[in-house]
């Protein structure tokens, strides 16, 4: 990989003075930020082997538990807050109409705007994702939920609907796994040791996409990875 020390400085300076006004020392912060990127790049490479490494039984493990739900009928819901809510979109998407394979049916629970607001308004934001599980989940069903931290007390009140009602639950959290590890509820959870919000993110892209793969080879529809 070139290296990224040096600042794309040729020409801004005149294309764009205005970002120089009052901001002598621009170029010595953008070559720190390059270098920065450099390594946010090397640690977001270094998680990801982690992960893979920590946690590949468990990933082959959970995609055939994922591949029985699906040819028995289950379905999928994914779950999260803020930039999680958006994994959890593409969750449900990539899994509903992939780039190629099976598709399987599964939704996000955040999508629904009128929905969403309606149970944080009259019920309480606890309880938005628990309440949908408790109207849309059966017993065969998949629950994903996604938080960065782990303790995220809507996620949480989800996954303990989606035990109730006796669907595979999987958790995608990270750090030390928060309260999802603390309880100890769910049937696979998947840790990103970072402390980071955009790294987590960034590495649970992969965990996710990884379990859609593996998935769909245990369904005979792509082949192995
Ligand atoms: O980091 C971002 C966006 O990238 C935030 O929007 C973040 O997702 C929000 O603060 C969430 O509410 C955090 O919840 P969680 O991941 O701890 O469950």
């Amino acid at each position: 990989m070139g290296r990224l020390e040096e600042p794309p400085a040729k020409g801004v300076r005149e294309l764009y003075p205005f970002l120089y006004e009052g901001r002598a020392d621009l170029e010595s912060v953008l070559a720190e930020a390059c270098r920065s990127t450099e390594e946010k790049a090397a640690e977001i490479v270094r998680l990801r082997w982690q992960v893979a490494e920590a946690s590949a039984d468990a990933l082959m493990e959970c995609a055939g538990e994922m591949a029985l739900r699906f040819a028995s009928g289950g379905r999928l819901f994914a779950f999260g807050n803020g930039g999680s809510s958006t994994d959890a979109q593409e969750v449900a998407t990539a899994f509903l109409h992939p780039p190629c394979g099976l598709s399987l049916p599964a939704l996000s629970l955040t999508s629904d705007v009128a929905v969403v607001t309606a149970l944080s308004n009259d019920v309480g934001f606890d309880v938005v994702f628990a309440r949908q599980l408790a109207a849309l989940g059966r017993h065969g069903d998949i629950a994903v939920g996604l938080s960065t931290s782990g303790g995220s007390t809507n996620v949480v009140r989800a996954f303990e609907e989606a035990t109730r009602r006796g669907m595979l639950t999987i958790g995608l959290a990270g750090d030390e796994g928060g309260r999802l590890a603390e309880l100890d509820l769910l049937d696979y959870l998947f840790v990103i040791p970072s402390s980071s919000v955009h790294r987590i993110q960034e590495a649970q892209t992969t965990v996710y996409h990884v379990l859609w793969e593996l998935t769909q080879h245990a369904l005979g529809a792509v082949p192995a990875p």
